[in-house]
């Protein structure tokens, strides 16, 4: 029997008479990695500004962990533990690594700014966030400014500021977009640990990345389902292979 945390029926948007995303049924399996791919224009970003509302689709529904979220609003859907990347990322490039993670926390926790100040909720959360840098491998780096950070850095403290949401379902928007080689290895190592205990849902460009981390893989061609499966299957489907043909996805593969 299948257990989806996330199910899509029917989804479609529609830009003033362009059908970008046509009717598509999703199924993300509990404590799977699940990876979105496909070329340029397949309507990736649209299906998950659509899944995490960002915007309204044009038809069909999303069911999360058992409640019809398609007209949930953002944070609300945020606070049910499915939780995008960059929604609560927004590093703040001049306070400390450290303080970025508990600045998230206590949104988390919902607490007042002026709350959030005092000094006794500040220490209770230095013990959560320190854990929280631990798991992306960063606690050596608690007291550095975030904006010094390097790259590949920035993305695990991006990571952890999600963690610190709790989520459940954590979808993550090319998280290696723009790397070196060796960060890419690491943020895939990083993905796998953090995805031990979660569901995850990645738009990735990167098909080695793809290849070595999802459990299924959903491809988009023209806002609708070319194939589904795993990498295995997927890679050898000739209308995938087609539909790749001369894009740049498979510069990056
Ligand atoms: N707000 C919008 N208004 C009109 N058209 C849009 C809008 N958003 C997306 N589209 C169109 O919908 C299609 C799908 O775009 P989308 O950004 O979802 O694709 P994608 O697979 O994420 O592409 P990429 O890999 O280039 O990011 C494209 O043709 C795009 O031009």
């Amino acid at each position: 029997m299948t257990d989806a945390i996330l199910q899509a029926r029917g989804l479609s948007k529609t830009f003033a008479g362009f059908s970008a995303v046509s009717n598509i049924d999703l199924d993300v399996e509990r404590g799977s990695i699940h990876a979105l791919i496909g070329p340029n224009g397949a309507g990736k970003t649209t299906v998950f500004n659509l899944l995490t509302r960002f915007i309204t689709p044009s038809a069909g529904s999303i069911v999360y962990d058992g409640t019809d979220i398609t007209r949930a609003k953002p944070t609300d859907i945020a606070n049910r533990g499915m939780v995008r990347s960059f929604q609560i990322s927004a590093i703040f490039p001049h306070l400390s690594v450290l303080d970025n993670v508990r600045v998230a926390l206590q949104r988390h926790l919902g607490l007042s700014y002026h709350f959030w100040r005092s000094n006794k909720v500040l220490d209770s959360t230095n013990e959560r966030a320190m854990a929280l840098l631990k798991e992306v491998g960063l606690a050596e780096f608690a007291g550095t400014t975030a904006v010094e950070l390097a790259y590949g850095r920035k993305r695990a403290l991006e990571i952890a500021t999600t963690l610190a949401l709790d989520p459940k379902l954590m979808l993550l928007d090319e998280p290696t977009q723009g790397m070196s080689a060796e960060d890419v290895g690491k943020v895939t190592a990083l993905i796998r640990q953090v995805a031990a205990d979660r569901t995850i849902l990645m738009v990735e460009h990167n098909l080695k990345v793809v290849s070595t981390l999802a459990d299924k893989i959903t491809v988009l061609n023209r806002g609708e389902i070319l194939a589904e499966g795993p990498y295995a299957q997927v890679s050898k489907d000739p209308a995938v292979m087609e539909a790749y043909m001369g894009s740049a996805e498979v510069a990056h593969g």
